[in-house]
């Protein structure tokens, strides 16, 4: 795992401040040619409603995108490797399933697509390639795991998770309970923070509802990091810890993958989910990914053979069968070892392509080497942020002891680079977000709102630079700045429009509104 021994202590610096210093941190980065990999977009890009670069201004500035926490960006091989698959689909037609062709390395036969991709994948989450399967969506995946991990019994049949879990893993939990004929109220046990104002969840806190329930407890869900709050969970602890009393543990890992260097396999956890459109890059939608640790993978040929199961129960499909014998169309199902048994259908070879692509980069790196500038990076916009945060108190507010009621913002984010990744959750005070959000777009800040007064802002080590980062909180200060002064004259922020001006109930502002 990376280390944060090498954090620079920005405050000790007093340079650091400076766009200068940020500029010098760009130039020693050993990372720094991998921004031009991918597209970002301009901002002119972002602000016309069209997607036609004819006519377009090639000058125009180019975004500040800190939203790889939601959305990955292009990479510039995605659209030449597509490309190709279209290529091999329109000369190859059917055969393209199982031809070798002589750039088989980028474009192997779709019949061995996933695998491919598996092997690609796997050393991004620390995984065997067999403990990897690209496959399916976070969702369906969570799903499909479920129905092999979740087995419930009239002695242990609850599931744990938090009680702020992303609604889509709210719902898979709940719906699993139910299709088990299980109570919801008494089945899900949702950890909550302690408080609104600190919404993160202590180790200790998991650890001492985990021991509340152990004995009547099925399955553990968490995610890897938190999707609001930013926080990076302690996954080896937690699922020892959960394991020591005889609890299956899953992670959802949609804000960790590409993010933070996971060691699934040596963590020893039971499975694990994820999305590969946020920090894998690989686009809106995009096939998912999922891991079954090894000792959960395995086929026992001779009880398989004499009808005694042999593998591990699961819901299946053609594409999880033994590939030697998947054509014969015997109706035997035969499970591939490790996580590919855990396959469906088969996969979409266009989708597979964009990972695949996506892949490619994460390869010219580490997963090490990408968390090390994470952490410098994501440290120095908390140190920046702190800056903006108490030059924007007037000197009155400084001396009073009411500073915390008087601050523009606060992170709500882990202070710890241990217990976080590339994101920093920044609550606004009351009212600021929309007014904050207009001039950050206004000027080509692509962030992402939580309603009502959250920031989501995740410099990504792969695209992001010191200098974007020192480039968002000047902006963001600025912006906080006219939303206090915008608050002070009095006028209600919801009448405040695109531009900043005062807008009622036009046609112009709903559509705004519409967009967010
Ligand atoms: C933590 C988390 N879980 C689940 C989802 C849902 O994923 P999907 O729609 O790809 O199934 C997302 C993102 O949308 C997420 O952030
Ligand atoms: N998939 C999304 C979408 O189609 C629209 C808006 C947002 C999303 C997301 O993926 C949200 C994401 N899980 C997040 O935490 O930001």
């Amino acid at each position: 795992m990376a280390s944060v021994r090498d954090l620079p202590n920005y405050a000790s610096l007093p340079e650091a401040q400076t766009k200068a210093y940020a500029e010098s941190l760009d130039s020693q980065d050993p990372l720094q040619h991998l921004r031009d990999e991918f597209i970002i977009p301009t901002i002119e890009d972002l602000q016309r409603d069209t997607i036609s670069r004819e006519g377009i201004n090639k000058d125009s500035p180019k975004s500040i995108y800190l939203c790889g926490n939601s959305l990955g960006l292009q990479p510039r091989l995605t659209s030449e490797r597509i490309r190709a698959y279209l290529d091999q689909w329109s000369t190859k037609g059917v055969f393209g399933h199982f031809k070798l062709l002589k750039e088989s390395s980028e474009l192997p036969p779709w019949v061995d697509i996933d695998d491919a991709a598996a092997a690609k994948m796997a050393g991004i989450v620390g995984a065997a390639p067999n403990e990897v399967a690209v496959m399916g969506t976070l969702t369906a995946n969570l799903h499909l795991a479920m129905a092999s991990f979740y087995r419930p019994t009239k002695e242990r049949w609850k599931i744990i998770l938090e009680g702020r879990a992303f609604p889509s893993d709210h719902y898979a939990v709940e719906s699993q309970i139910r299709h088990h004929n299980f109570n919801v109220d008494d089945s899900m046990l949702l950890i909550e923070p302690d408080s609104a104002e600190h919404p993160t969840l202590s180790t200790e806190k998991i650890l001492s509802i985990i021991d509340r329930h152990a004995s009547t407890t099925a399955l553990l869900l968490l995610p890897g990091i938190q999707y609001y709050t930013g926080q990076y969970f302690d996954i080896p602890l937690i699922t020892a810890h959960a394991h020591s009393k005889g609890i299956m543990v899953g992670w959802d890992l949609a804000h960790a993958v590409g993010n933070v260097d996971v060691r699934l396999h040596d963590w020893n956890v039971d499975f694990a989910v994820w999305c590969n459109y946020k920090y894998m890059n690989s686009g809106p939608g995009a096939i998912a990914g999922m891991f079954v640790h090894e000792k959960h993978g395995k086929v026992d040929m001779e009880q398989l053979q004499s009808g005694q199961g042999g593998y591990r129960p699961r819901l299946t499909g053609w594409w999880g069968g033994d590939k030697s014998i998947r054509f014969k169309m015997a109706n035997r199902f035969v499970p591939i070892p490790g996580a590919a048994g855990f396959q469906v259908s088969n996969p979409s070879a266009l989708d597979l392509t964009s990972v695949l692509a996506s892949l490619e980069i994460f390869h010219k790196t580490t997963m090490k080497d990408l968390r090390a500038k994470s952490i410098k990076l994501t440290g120095y916009l908390e140190y920046l942020l702190n800056q903006a945060c108490s030059s924007l108190l007037s000197e009155n507010e400084k001396d009073t002891s009411s500073i915390k009621s008087a601050l523009p913002f606060s992170i709500i984010t882990p202070t710890d680079p241990h217990f976080r990744g590339a994101q920093l959750s920044v609550r606004l005070s009351p009212d600021m977000l929309e007014l904050v959000m207009v001039e950050l777009e206004k000027h080509g800040v692509v962030v992402d709102e939580r309603r009502p007064d959250v920031i989501r802002v995740a410099p990504t080590p792969l695209y992001n630079t010191f200098t974007d980062v020192w480039n968002f909180v000047h902006i963001f200060q600025d912006a906080c700045s006219h939303a206090q002064t915008q608050l002070g004259d009095g006028r209600d922020p919801a009448d405040v429009g695109k531009d900043g001006t005062l807008m009622r109930d036009t046609e112009d502002q709903k559509g705004w509104k519409e967009i967010k």
